[in-house]
């Protein structure tokens, strides 16, 4: 196993992976031998971006794993490296004194494989030097657990404090916790499902459909092209975006008015389609469609009972301290779902419910709410 705090050379970043990246924990490491997946099928040359914050005390017993969402990153909170839009994805939750008490604790983020902001995946350069594009192998989200077992032994984390995760992070902080039962000591697992169910994969369909009807996705090998699926990929995300967000809230915030400045008589948009077009620009430009396709089918794979005798069956393993929370106006993976995992758990409890106009966005939004749920997590 090699580990460094430069990005590997032969990989394009659409984040902030630069030679002299001034946040010196952001780093990577590269697994020595391929990776098995669970199609049976090997993937060479795996390198997993991280960033840690805090340190590892003397027994290794601090440590807290938190796994981002679909299109999210390793970037929890801090300076944006140059080139970087914006900041961390959950400022106000981890930080010296926070709830994810970096004083306290050693915490890693890793980006997942199959990703575009620091690990391998489908534009990253395969074996022969080009861009894996349409040979990169399906991964499962088990897969990207194994992968993240050779980035936890390399810190020298025995077992994680806690695993948190929402949304795609969820189902991974789930699979985590369900095939390193004596890794995870606590879970957090937050707005997502112990299957994917069929509403989710019928909202991930027409998704798939636009970015692969792109004149330039040419089966998934366009990287070298200079060409990128954009109008497929800015579709999707639009979709996906409605699905994220409360009905009421889109209501509320943009009603029937036309955007600012433009004529409804004139081809001009709604504000709220304006919104949407803002939203699909900014994916576009930080995030690669062919891991959008690769993540978005992984998820649609997510089934934690697969091969474990069923759902109720594989959450009796779950770390007895495991809180399971969703947002009360999530439409894309609603309540219900977590209240399955919750009854499932060796302790059942009642699931924790984030309120928030904000639809399945609101465990990224709701921070004062999902701090409370960390902090209680840490204390049990
Ligand atoms: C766990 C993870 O890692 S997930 C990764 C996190 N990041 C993302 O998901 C990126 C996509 N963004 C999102 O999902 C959400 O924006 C969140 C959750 C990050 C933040 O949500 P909110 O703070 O509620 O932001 P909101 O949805 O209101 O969007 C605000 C943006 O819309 C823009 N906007 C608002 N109204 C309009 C309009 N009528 N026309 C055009 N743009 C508009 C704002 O200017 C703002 O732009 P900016 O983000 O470039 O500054
Ligand atoms: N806004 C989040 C939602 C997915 O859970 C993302 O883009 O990853």
């Amino acid at each position: 196993m090699t580990q460094g705090s430069a990005p590997p050379a032969d990989r394009l970043p659409y984040g902030g992976w630069r030679e002299g990246d001034p946040v010196a924990a952001r780093r990577w490491v590269a697994l020595e031998h391929p990776l098995e997946l669970e199609s049976g099928r090997h993937l060479p040359g795996v390198r997993l971006a991280y960033q840690t914050w805090g340190r590892l005390d003397r027994e290794g017993s601090n440590a807290v794993l938190v796994l981002h969402a679909l299109t999210g990153d390793a970037h929890l909170t801090g300076p944006a490296a140059p080139g970087q839009a914006g900041p961390g994805w959950w400022e106000g939750v981890v930080g010296p004194g926070l709830a994810l008490d970096t004083d306290r604790y050693f915490v890693v983020a890793p980006n997942v494989l199959g990703g575009c902001q620091g690990s391998t995946g489908p534009s990253s350069k395969g074996p022969d030097g080009s861009p894996w594009g349409s040979r990169f192998p399906r991964l499962t989200l088990r897969d990207t657990v194994r992968a993240e077992t050779a980035l936890a032994d390399a810190l020298g984390v025995s077992s994680w404090a806690a695993v948190i995760g929402g949304s795609m992070g969820g189902m991974r902080a789930l699979e985590w916790s369900l095939i390193h039962p004596d890794r995870v000591r606590r879970a957090l697992v937050m707005a997502c499902p112990a299957a994917t169910s069929a509403w989710q994969i019928a909202w991930a369909a027409p998704q798939l459909h636009a970015i692969r009807s792109d004149p330039h996705w040419l089966d998934g090998d366009y990287h070298d092209t200079g060409r990128v699926p954009s109008e497929g990929l800015g579709v999707a995300r639009r979709i996906a975006h409605i699905t994220y967000r409360g009905s009421r809230e889109l209501d509320e915030r943009f009603g029937r008015l036309p955007q600012e400045g433009e004529d409804l008589d004139d081809r001009g948009r709604y504000a709220v389609e304006s919104y949407l077009d803002h939203q699909a620009g900014k994916l576009v430009r930080r995030f690669d469609a062919a891991s959008y396709v690769l993540l978005t089918e992984a998820m649609n794979a997510h089934d934690v009972g697969r091969g474990r005798g069923g759902v109720a069956t594989a959450l009796k393993a779950m770390p007895e301290r495991t809180i399971v929370a969703g947002v009360d106006t999530d439409h894309l993976y609603p309540l219900h779902q977590q209240e399955e995992i919750a009854c499932h758990l060796p302790v059942p409890g009642r699931v924790r419910v984030i309120e928030s106009a904000q639809g399945h966005d609101g465990f990224l939004t709701a921070t004062d709410q999902v701090s409370a749920l960390v902090e209680e997590l840490l204390a049990r």
